[in-house]
Parts: structure tokens; C-alpha cells; sequence
């Protein structure tokens, strides 16, 4: 269990334990957040689905170079195979952020409960989205269905583990 030291710089009057703290100076609040051992395994997937749009942007980049396509366009016009690779190579990092915030909230507050369950989660959806990528980034959007389907369905079954925990630990079911 890690407990979380907080100093904080007391600008208005905060009483510690009764004892109240003249404004200026420091008082030393320790806040005991229980978290659990293996909570290093929600780390490292985080780092792995972060690291996962990083790589996103980068095969963008490279696309983009190959279409010629100056900032700050997004979307590349005509029907060329080097237009039709960049947008679904374009299209695969932006969908993925729009489900990456969630995605990561998820694997950490989940994870205060269930760390190698939330671990584990992240990192196949991380890698589903991997499958996703490889196949939008053909240029033929019907080939990132696997990868779709399953990140989709990780997906839910993040929403509702995390959900149902978190209610179960408010109401103490
Ligand atoms: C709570 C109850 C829910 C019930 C659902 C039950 C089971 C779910 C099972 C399978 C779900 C499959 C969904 C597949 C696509 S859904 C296909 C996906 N579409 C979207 O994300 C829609 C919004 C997007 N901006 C768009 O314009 O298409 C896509 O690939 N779009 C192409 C693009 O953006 O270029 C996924 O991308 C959803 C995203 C979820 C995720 O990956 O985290």
C-alpha cells in the first residue's frame, strides 16, 4: 500500500489533526490511497496504449509524406491508392482517440480493484486496435473489422466492469 504524502501549501488557515496551520506555512496531510501491489501491471498498459497512438501518429506522418499532403489538411483528396492509404491510415489513429481517453481512465480506476483484470483488458484492446491499424491502414476500411469487433467489445466489457464496480464499491454490495 502506497500512502500518498500531499503537502500543501497552506495559504488560507487548514487544521491537521485539531491543530490549526498558520496560513504560509506547511502542513504535511497524508492521505492513505490503497493501492494494490500488482498495480504496476495497469501502469505498463497504459504506457503500451499510449505508446500505441504514438505509433499511430507516426505511420501518419509517414503517410502523409508519401501522399505529399501539406498541413494542415487532414484528409486527402481524389481517389489515388496513396489517398486512399493515407485517409484510413488517417481515419485509424483518429478513431482510436476517440475512444483512448475512456480507454485509459478506465484501465486506471478499474484497476485500484481488479489491477491484472484491468491489465489485461487494456492490453488486448491495445493490441486489437493494433489489428485494427494494420488493417484500416490497407487503404480498404472493410479489413479493420477483427480488430473493430474485438477492441469493441473489450470496450463494453471495460464499461460495464468498471461501472459495476464502482457502484458495487460506493454501495458496498
Ligand atoms: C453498452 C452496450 C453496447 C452494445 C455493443 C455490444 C457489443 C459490442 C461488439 C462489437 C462492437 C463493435 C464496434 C466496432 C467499432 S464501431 C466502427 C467504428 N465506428 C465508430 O467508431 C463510429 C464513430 C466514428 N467517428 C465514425 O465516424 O465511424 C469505425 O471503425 N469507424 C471508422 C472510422 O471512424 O473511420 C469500434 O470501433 C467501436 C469502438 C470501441 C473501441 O474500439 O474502443
Amino acid at each position: 500500500m502506497i500512502a500518498t504524502a500531499c503537502l500543501f501549501a497552506a495559504p488560507q488557515r487548514l487544521s491537521q489533526a485539531g491543530r490549526t496551520v498558520r496560513p504560509g506555512s506547511r502542513a504535511l496531510v497524508v492521505r492513505a490511497l490503497a493501492v494494490p501491489d500488482q498495480y504496476g501491471y495497469v501502469m505498463a498498459s497504459v504506457a503500451l496504449t499510449t505508446a500505441l497512438v504514438q505509433w499511430q501518429a507516426i505511420r501518419v506522418a509517414i503517410a502523409r509524406k508519401k501522399v505529399g499532403l501539406s498541413y494542415p489538411k487532414m484528409i486527402a483528396e481524389g481517389d489515388s491508392e496513396e489517398a486512399r492509404v493515407f485517409n484510413c491510415t488517417q481515419r485509424s489513429h483518429q478513431n482510436t482517440l476517440e475512444y483512448f481517453t475512456g480507454v485509459v481512465a478506465m484501465q486506471a480506476l478499474l484497476g485500484l480493484q481488479y489491477p491484472v483484470v484491468a491489465a489485461a483488458a487494456g492490453t488486448a484492446w491495445t493490441l486489437a486496435r493494433v489489428a485494427y491499424t494494420l488493417g484500416y491502414s490497407t487503404g480498404d476500411p472493410s479489413k479493420r473489422g477483427p480488430g473493430a469487433i474485438a477492441s469493441g467489445l473489450i470496450h463494453v466489457l471495460l464499461i460495464l466492469g468498471t461501472g459495476v464496480t464502482g457502484v458495487r464499491i460506493a454501495t458496498g454490495l
